[in-house]
């Protein structure tokens, strides 16, 4: 086990700056992910903790051990960084049978035999698979074939295990279930763990903290409540859940929000143009006459709720409520809206 630090690390690719200036520390035994969108530099800042990738600038340390430092001319190449990864794709060999595939970085290691059989079976009895030890893997599902990698990556009991959108290849279902896996297994053994993902699903179900990054630089580390309870912009409020956002300029007393009638309070260091976000269930839907005078625009039946565009003073919000409540309400229906928290950001 292991804490990683990781001190104003950068990677310019020419003009391209994919990582700038990261600066985190992951503590031993915890559950960290890289949430951003698509090119907003999670992988490289991944490759460059597994030594796929060198730094521009910074150190990064894996426990006690400096690993990448290229003013100290440091860099110790991946193989030596005591890291299980797992990938997008599954990365299995395809002419390999499952137990040889597992327990194939403790032979590249020359251990005996009898040593490489106990930890392999060791590691399939982890990720639920023993008793497919002996079928190639074409003959498993994808979600089979993500486990051989995720056994084959705990196998020689790394310090550190590094997963990089390791369930985007799998169905919406599995996913939900492999999340719940990965994180009994991680809690079991202990084991650091960084985890890239675009979903912030996926990064709120399992971390003990989230990164989140945009265009190479982070903007905010917290935990999964405070990224989304208490985004530090209007940038991880948008990527972080759903969220409406209105109008707002600074007036007497604080930020007025035409659309919802209201004043708040302005955040310390707010200057200028300011927006205004509400998160879908922060609204409740109330009898017309009652709160905010809303009309409905459109409502879409999900089942379990229905998620309702609602317009207010000129803007369309987003609710979404309960099945049941104003079933029979339809487009052009006068309703009410009662508004619970409002965050304000700068515009
Ligand atoms: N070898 C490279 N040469 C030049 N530019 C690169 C290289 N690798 C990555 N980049 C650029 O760096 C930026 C970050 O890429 P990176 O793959 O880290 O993003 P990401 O957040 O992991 O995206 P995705 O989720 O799509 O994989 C992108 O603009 C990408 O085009």
């Amino acid at each position: 086990m292991a804490e990683i630090k990781i001190q104003a690390v950068s990677k310019h690719f020419g003009e391209v700056k994919a990582v700038d200036n990261f600066v985190a520390t992951v503590g031993d035994g915890e559950f960290v992910s890289i949430l951003g969108p698509s090119g907003c530099g999670k992988t490289t800042m991944l490759r460059m903790i597994a030594g796929f990738e060198k730094p521009t600038a910074g150190e990064i340390y894996i426990g006690d051990r400096l690993v990448s430092s290229p003013a100290k001319g440091i860099f110790v190449p991946p193989e030596k960084r005591s890291i299980g990864m797992v990938f997008q794709s599954y990365a299995v060999l395809p002419h390999m049978s499952v137990f040889d595939n597992v327990g194939y970085p403790l032979k590249i290691k020359g251990l005996p035999k009898t040593e490489i059989a106990e930890r392999t079976n060791n590691a399939l009895e982890l990720v639920h698979l023993a008793g497919l030890a002996q079928r190639l893997p074409s003959q498993l599902s994808g979600g089979q074939q993500q486990r051989v990698a995720l056994a084959r990556a705990l196998v020689a009991e790394p310090d550190l295990l590094l997963l990089d959108e390791p369930l985007s290849n799998l169905d919406a279902k599995l996913r939900e279930s492999m999340r719940f896996e990965i994180k009994e297994l991680q809690k079991k053994l202990g084991v650091t763990v960084i985890y890239v993902t675009h979903d912030q699903a996926e990064a709120m179900a399992m971390s003990d903290r989230i990164v989140v990054m945009s265009a190479g630089v982070i903007q905010q580390i917290g935990n999964p409540a405070d990224v989304y309870e208490t985004p530090a912009n209007k940038i991880i409020a948008d990527f972080i859940g759903l969220v409406n956002f209105l109008a707002a300029e600074a007036g007497e007393g604080g930020i007025v929000v035409p659309a919802l009638g209201r004043t708040v309070p302005a955040p310390a260091g707010l200057s200028g143009q300011a927006v205004a976000a509400v998160r879908p269930e922060q609204i409740a839907l109330a009898a017309p006459g009652e709160g905010i005078a809303g009309t409905v625009v459109h409502k879409s039946y999900l089942g379990d709720a229905v998620d309702w565009r609602i317009e207010i003073g000129g803007e369309t919000v987003r609710v979404i409520a309960p099945a049941a409540a104003f079933r029979e309400h339809k487009a052009g229906d006068k309703i009410g809206l009662k508004v619970d928290k409002v965050m304000i950001f700068p515009a």
